[in-house]
């Protein structure tokens, strides 16, 4: 069993489509829910099964409900998730992700992310006086490389860090508090407009960008001084495009060799995590791309279930002096594959499934997997595989463990870094901070120095000149004073910025 659901979506053919004539050539065959005939460009017939096909007669709840709402109700649990749509341009990523629109639309129609902001909310509204919480959420684009806030436009380049505590983090990126699933939308919808949106041959409105909603969802238990904190991730990936069939130029041209340079990277990650459990390689290229790097805590999910399930266990029996943040267990991840039916669209249609193929074939840890192995029945997407076997071991723990157990176990899993004294991770976020400050401080000095130099550079060169156009080779006592004193200076500002450099570095 993968760690990774992969679903394959294929949209209705577009009226440009079927004014081809495209509708006599579709190239797919449906078995059944999970498994279906594609039929190549040589006609040759290719066999694909996930874990649920979407055809075109299939609804937008239906996604929903077997792709996204298991992840989101894990999220409210504390455990990380991460949905993505993957695909060719035109394929239906954004229409499977937001629907024809975020505010208004046919009930039906509404896409992915209006149905989380819903789900999020039903599952959270607290009957428990004891229970507070909080949905921040945050929306970046990778445009060109470089990541975009699409709350506050100005922050065009924000940095990824990565912390021990919450992994891999934005720095800098707007956060904002959405109280109730009117107020989320209406951000959604303003970071929407701030997309970059552009047309191709495929889509007339081509999404030129991968865009990556944040929802950060956070509980507090007031009677147990608790808190726990899960993460959302819903990720819009730009179109892949074979430029030479699409005919882009230009800018458009540059946007589309970006995109596709980031989706190999994304591709040789999943290609390299699923060699890895071969034995064939060690090393992951996560550092190749923004994208990849963003979602590396999505792709690699080393947390172990089994240990997540016991920690409400030791929380429950656990002295109330401590207050714990509670890290999101092992990430979920969703992969929705987007393709055409076209037989215009095969070679492209093709690699996506084959991208998605491949991915099914990440795993998580062993330990997990021996889990999932032993349950084997009764695995649906909406109860994770395991529950049963884990509730049992859960029990028989319960039963047994006594305080002297829970003190030990408490701190295994903070050596693990499973749980969080909630101080220590204040401190490690100030530390994180403070580096990043002085980082920024040493650049701008860097940058100043360099200018300087640069001038000093330009005067030394005018005067050089001067000095060679003296016919006598003697020149003005104030020429030789500015000379020795920009040698001086220079000197002094190019060794303070070795200084600099060795010490950032
Ligand atoms: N399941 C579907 N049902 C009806 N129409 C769909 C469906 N999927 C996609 N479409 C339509 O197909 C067109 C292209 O879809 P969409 O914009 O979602 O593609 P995309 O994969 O996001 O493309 P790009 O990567 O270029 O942004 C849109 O007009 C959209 O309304």
């Amino acid at each position: 069993m993968s760690s990774i659901t992969v679903c394959a979506r294929f949209r209705p053919l577009t009226s440009k489509e079927k004014l081809n004539g495209d509708a006599d050539s579709v190239c797919i065959r449906c078995i059944d829910s999970e498994t279906f005939v594609f039929k190549d460009d040589k006609d040759e017939e290719l066999t694909f099964s996930f874990d649920r096909v979407f055809y075109e007669e299939s609804k937008q709840d239906d996604v929903y409900q077997f792709l996204a709402l298991p992840i989101v109700r894990d999220s409210v649990n504390a455990i990380n998730g991460t949905i993505i749509t993957y695909g060719q341009t035109g394929a239906g990523k954004t229409y499977s992700m937001e629907g024809p629109g975020i505010l208004e639309c046919d009930e039906q129609k509404k896409g992915l992310l209006p149905r989380v902001v819903k789900g999020l909310f039903d599952s959270l509204s607290p009957s428990d006086e004891e229970l507070t919480f909080s949905i921040k959420l945050s929306m970046v684009e990778i445009y060109m490389e470089k990541i975009r806030d699409l709350f506050d436009l100005s922050k065009d380049n924000i940095q990824i860090k990565e912390s021990k505590s919450r992994g891999i983090i934005l720095h800098g990126v707007t956060e904002i508090t959405v109280l109730d699933p009117a107020e989320a939308l209406q951000s959604l919808s303003r970071g929407i407009a701030n997309r970059a949106v552009g047309e191709t041959q495929m889509n007339l409105a081509s999404s030129r960008s991968h865009c990556v909603y944040i929802f950060t969802i956070q509980q507090e238990f007031l009677r147990e001084k608790r808190m726990r904190s899960g993460k959302l991730i819903l990720v819009d990936l730009a179109g892949s495009e074979k430029v030479e069939k699409t005919g882009a130029e230009g800018r458009v041209l540059e946007e589309a060799k970006t995109i596709n340079k980031s989706l190999s990277a994304l591709g040789n990650v999943i290609n390299s995590l699923t060699c890895g459990l071969q034995g064939k390689t060690s090393h992951i290229p996560y550092r190749d791309s923004k994208l990849t790097r963003m979602l590396q805590d999505a792709l690699v999910s080393f947390f172990i279930t089994i240990i997540c399930q016991i920690i409400p266990i030791i929380q429950q029996i656990s002295v109330p002096h401590k207050v714990f943040l509670t890290k999101g267990g092992t990430a979920r991840t969703a992969l929705l594959c987007c393709c055409s039916p076209s037989a215009s669209n095969v070679s492209e249609s093709l690699s996506t499934l084959r991208f998605g193929a491949r991915a099914k074939h990440i795993k998580s840890s062993p330990r997990v997997h021996c889990i999932e192995e032993k349950s084997n029945t009764g695995s649906t997407a909406s109860s994770p595989p395991g529950d049963e076997f884990s509730l049992r071991i859960m029990n028989e723990l319960g039963k047994r463990l006594n305080m002297e157990d829970v003190k030990l176990l408490e701190e295994l899993f903070i050596q693990e870094g499973i749980l969080y004294d909630l101080q220590s991770v204040e401190e490690d976020q100030e530390i994180e901070n403070l580096n990043f400050q002085t980082i920024s401080l040493l650049q701008e000095a860097l940058e100043k120095l360099t200018s300087a130099i640069d001038e000093l550079k330009r005067e030394n060169s005018i005067l050089k000149a001067k000095v060679d156009a003296s016919v006598e080779f003697s020149f003005c006592k104030e020429d030789k004073k500015r000379l020795i004193h920009n040698m001086i200076f220079g000197g002094v500002i190019f060794v303070s910025l070795w200084g600099l450099l060795v010490w950032v570095i």
